[in-house]
This record gives C-alpha cells, sequence and structure tokens, in this order.
C-alpha cells in the first residue's frame, strides 16, 4: 500500500490513499462479477435541494460507477414526509439489488433524523449510524464501521502510524465523526480523550496530544501553537468560506510547523470518507451472499 504514498511528506494524502483504495475495491467488484457472484448496490437518497449535499451525492455516484458499484439515485423534494421517506426505506431495506443506503444529512426539519437512521437494515447501513453497528464498534465487534472515523484509521495505517499507547485527543464528539472516531482510536488501542464545547481547557488537552483528531466545524479552529511539536493532524472540517475557499478546522499553515504529519483539505479525509462508503458497500454485499 505504501508504495502509491510519498509518506516522507509531512501532508498526508488523503487523495491518493483514498485512490489506492478504490482501486482494490473496483478488482474486488470485477473478480465478484466475473465469479458469478452479485454486483454491489448502493441507493443514494437526498431530500431537498442542498447544494452541498449535491455535490457530495455526485461524488459518491461517480466513485461507485468507476468501481463498477450499482448507484441508484433517489432525489425527493424537502417537502418529503417523514413517513413518504420512511416508506422508501422500507422498499430498498427489501430490495434484493441494494447491498447500502445511504440517506443524505442533514434532513429537513419535518423529518427525525433517528427514526430514518433506525429504519435502515443495520445489514445495509453503510454509514454506520445505525446504534445496532455503533454498539458493535463500542463492544470492540465492528460490523459496518462509518465512514469518517473508518477514512481516518486507514490514513494512519497508510502513513504507518501505530496508535498504541499513543495519547489521542478527539475535538468534537458528534454521533457521525468524534463519537465513532474516539471508539475506533480505543479499539486500536490510544489513550483517548474527547473534547467538545463544555471542554474547559482545549490547548491544555491539546498540548498532550500525540494525535489529533479535528471535527468540530469551525473554520481554522486549532492552531498551531496549541499542538504538541510531532503531533499527527487528522483534519476532518470542511468548511466553506465566504471566498469560496474550503478550510478545514485546523489553522493548516500554522500547525504544519508544528505537526510531522498533518492532512489537507481539500484532499484529506473527504475522499476517504468516499472510498469507505465503498468499501462498506462491498462489505455488505459480500456478508449478504455470505447469508
Ligand atoms: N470529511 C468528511 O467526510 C466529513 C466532514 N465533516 C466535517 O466535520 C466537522 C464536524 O462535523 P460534525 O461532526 O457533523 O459536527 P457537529 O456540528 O455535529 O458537532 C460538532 C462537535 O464539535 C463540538 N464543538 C463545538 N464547538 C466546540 C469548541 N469550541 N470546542 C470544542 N468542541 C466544540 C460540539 O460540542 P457539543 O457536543 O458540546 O455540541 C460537537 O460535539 C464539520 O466541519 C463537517 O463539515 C463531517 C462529516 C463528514
Ligand atoms: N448520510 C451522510 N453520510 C455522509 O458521509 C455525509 C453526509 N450524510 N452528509 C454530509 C457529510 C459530508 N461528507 C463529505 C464527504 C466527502 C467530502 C469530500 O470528498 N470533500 C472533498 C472536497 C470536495 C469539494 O471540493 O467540495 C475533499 O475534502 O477533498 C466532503 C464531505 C459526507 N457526509
Ligand atoms: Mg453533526
Amino acid at each position: 500500500m505504501n508504495q502509491a504514498l510519498n509518506v516522507s511528506d509531512k501532508r498526508i494524502d488523503g487523495k491518493a490513499v483514498a485512490a489506492q483504495l478504490r482501486m482494490d475495491i473496483a478488482a474486488q467488484v470485477a473478480e465478484r462479477v466475473s465469479a458469478g457472484k452479485s454486483r454491489p448496490g448502493l441507493a443514494v437518497v437526498l431530500v431537498g435541494q442542498d447544494p452541498a449535499s449535491q455535490v457530495y451525492v455526485r461524488s459518491k455516484v461517480k466513485a461507485c460507477e468507476e468501481a463498477g458499484i450499482i448507484s441508484r439515485n433517489h432525489s425527493l423534494p424537502a417537502e418529503t414526509t417523514q413517513d413518504e421517506l420512511l416508506a422508501l426505506i422500507d422498499s430498498l431495506n427489501a430490495d434484493p439489488v441494494i447491498h447500502g443506503i445511504l440517506v443524505q444529512l442533514p434532513l429537513p426539519p419535518q423529518i427525525d433524523v433517528q427514526a430514518v437512521i433506525e429504519r435502515i437494515d443495520p445489514a445495509k447501513d453503510v454509514d454506520g449510524f445505525h446504534p445496532y453497528n455503533l454498539g458493535r464498534l463500542a463492544g470492540k465487534a465492528p460490523t459496518l464501521r462509518p465512514c469518517t472515523p473508518y477514512g481516518c484509521m486507514r490514513l494512519l495505517e497508510a502513513y504507518g502510524i501505530d496508535p498504541v499507547g499513543k495519547k489521542a485527543v478527539v475535538v468534537g464528539a458528534s454521533n457521525i465523526v468524534g463519537r465513532p472516531v474516539a471508539l475506533e482510536l480505543l479499539m486500536a488501542r490510544a489513550t483517548v480523550t474527547i473534547c467538545h464545547s463544555r471542554t474547559a481547557d482545549l490547548p491544555a488537552e491539546l498540548a498532550q496530544a500525540d494525535i489529533v483528531i479535528a471535527a468540530v466545524g469551525i473554520p481554522e479552529f486549532i492552531k498551531g501553537e496549541w499542538l504538541k511539536p510531532g503531533a499527527i493532524v487528522i483534519d476532518v472540517g470542511i468548511n466553506r468560506l465566504d471566498d469560496g475557499r474550503l478550510v478545514g478546522d485546523v489553522e493548516f499553515e500554522t500547525a504544519f510547523e508544528t505537526a510531522s504529519a498533518i492532512t489537507p483539505v481539500p484532499g484529506g479525509v473527504g475522499p476517504m470518507t468516499i472510498a469507505c462508503l465503498l468499501q462498506n458497500t462491498l462489505e455488505a454485499c459480500e456478508a449478504s451472499e455470505a447469508g
């Protein structure tokens, strides 16, 4: 895996790692199909016209096609009722061509996100958001693993960064990134601290971190001088500035000086999220045939 990477560079090249993973997936899909097995299928459901979500859905569909994974798009109007969405999920749960179901977040206010997540068959929950899949990760027996956290772990692995015994500080505690990535790091035997908006002294926590995972949703929030020299920085943040620039939750310029390795935005965790979505769809397909 490392042959594709220039691991001596401080910049963790998520684009390259994701491209390599997507090539591996495409080869496994081709092998399945030539052996007469089913082609993995992903259903992507978008409710409303949020432009950012449309961008992400388009890149997911394109990645599926390149990997030979069937992708079925369902674009519903913003006024869709919760019952209508749940009925669509029921039909996708029953559809043998579909192995993965992804309902793009955020959803419009009339729809209860938790009800939607819990309606998806856990075996088809390729986001890994379902309590069953989160519970399996919490219990060190993972099934489908949330894509962004899974992508962060694969970046560390690709760069030969072993979390065992390291002090990892996760900044952000959401259900889709902060909490599951903390569980991933714990499962990898790091010593994990999870920070959130009520954490008393964030710089003091960060000063001890060998590995930092930033997932707060505040552009350039984490400053280089907060970091321990030589820290590894995984910046999950994706923030569109008024001038159209995309930046992470970390102030890249100052962090780059102090860190021993850091992910850029764009080109870091984002592409990994998409590649891990494809990986989960392939795994869900394989599990459905294992029966
Ligand atoms: N690359 C990718 O594939 C993905 C990227 N993202 C990006 O990751 C970022 C986080 O997304 P998401 O997890 O959904 O974020 P949420 O907004 O759901 O959660 C933000 C978290 O950060 C915490 N937080 C807020 N302010 C502070 C602060 N001042 N100090 C410490 N913690 C704080 C919140 O604390 P509290 O719990 O107290 O409210 C909360 O736990 C965003 O930039 C998003 O765009 C998200 C998903 C995928
Ligand atoms: N059910 C659900 N699952 C998700 O995984 C999910 C979601 N809803 N809602 C929104 C967030 C956000 N997200 C991103 C994935 C990839 C990039 C990505 O690849 N970004 C490119 C840049 C793309 C650009 O230029 O805008 C990069 O970081 O290099 C970004 C954001 C997944 N999400
Ligand atoms: Mg959130």
